[in-house]
């Protein structure tokens, strides 16, 4: 099966985190799904690299990049994802959405309430795990 490789970030303000709609695609399952910011690692970039290209390239933001929070592996249909997350701080709540469709900030708490992408959902039962 076809494997790719994803960084995404976590991006904390205070107490909130910054979740965003996916737009339409040709694929259901993750067609207007929630996600956190990021995209594939590029040849020759490290994670971090690859996330701070795509934070700029997506929502205009250069965060800082605070710490390592999990990797999961998730088969979809047509490919499978291995997806590697980081917890990142910014100083503003006002971020320009180049590509997506909605964004929220939620505290942990509320973080089920949205229609995540199914690969996302062990990092969203961790975040409210450890509250
Ligand atoms: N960034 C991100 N991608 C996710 C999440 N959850 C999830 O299933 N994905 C999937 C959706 C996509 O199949 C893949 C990310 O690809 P992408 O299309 O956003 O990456 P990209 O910006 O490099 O896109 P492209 O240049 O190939 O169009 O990972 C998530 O939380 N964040």
């Amino acid at each position: 099966m076809k494997k790719v490789e994803v960084v995404a970030a976590i991006i904390k303000y205070s107490e909130e985190i910054f979740c965003v709609q996916r737009p339409q695609n040709k694929l259901a399952y993750i067609s207007e799904k929630y996600e956190f910011p990021g995209g594939k690692i590029e040849l020759g970039e490290t994670k971090e690299d690859a996330l701070l290209r795509e934070l700029k390239e997506e929502l205009n933001l250069e965060p800082k990049i605070k710490s390592f929070f999990l990797t999961v592996v998730h088969p979809y249909p047509d490919f499978e994802l291995t997806m590697h997350s980081f917890i990142c701080e910014v100083s503003s709540k006002e971020i320009i959405l180049n590509e997506h469709i909605d964004a929220k900030w939620l505290t942990v708490d509320q973080l089920d309430s949205l229609d995540w992408a199914a690969a996302d959902f062990p990092i969203v039962k961790k975040l409210m795990a450890n509250g």
